[in-house]
């Protein structure tokens, strides 16, 4: 017979975040932790600060023996409905619009070079004042 497993919300489990009322969230499953909370090596400070969060990346930061993999068994209640976990949106990195490639470097080419379309355009300037003074 297929055992029933309990869903639980993250809203549900982070309502038990006191020292005698403590579940926390590993891998996708719930752990009711209240009983071992004096016992733990690592001490009930850390159980209480993942309180109402996916504590997977602490658990696994501490390195636990397989001892302690078994005995987290004891303490499981069930399993996240993980629609419940908000996400927290990637941050959208706005990107700053560039103006036209090909326009910007001609723009960038004119600030440079100035003096060449100023002199082509005096130049041109004193040779039609010389030929209209010829005529
Ligand atoms: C049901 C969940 C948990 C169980 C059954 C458990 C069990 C244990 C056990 C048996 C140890 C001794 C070392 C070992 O055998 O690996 C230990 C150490 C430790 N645990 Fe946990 N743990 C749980 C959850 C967590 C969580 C969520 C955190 C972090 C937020 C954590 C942090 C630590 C730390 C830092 C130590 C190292 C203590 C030391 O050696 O100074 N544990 N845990």
């Amino acid at each position: 017979m297929p055992t029933l497993t309990k869903i639980y919300s993250m809203e549900e489990v982070a309502a038990h975040n006191k020292q005698d009322d403590c579940w926390i969230v590993i891998d996708g499953k719930v752990y009711d932790v209240t009983s071992y909370m004096d016992e733990h090596p690592g001490g009930d400070d850390v159980l209480l600060a993942v309180t109402g969060k996916d504590a997977t990346d602490e658990f696994e930061d501490a390195g636990h023996s397989k001892t302690a993999r078994e005995l987290m068994e004891e303490y499981f209640i069930g399993e996240l409905d993980e629609d419940s976990v908000q996400e927290i949106p990637e941050l959208k990195i706005y990107k700053k619009e560039e103006p036209n490639d090909s326009v910007q470097k001609l723009v960038d080419l004119t600030k440079q070079y100035w003096v060449v379309p100023v002199s082509v355009i005096t130049i041109s300037l004193a040779v039609s004042v010389l030929f209209s003074r010829k005529k």
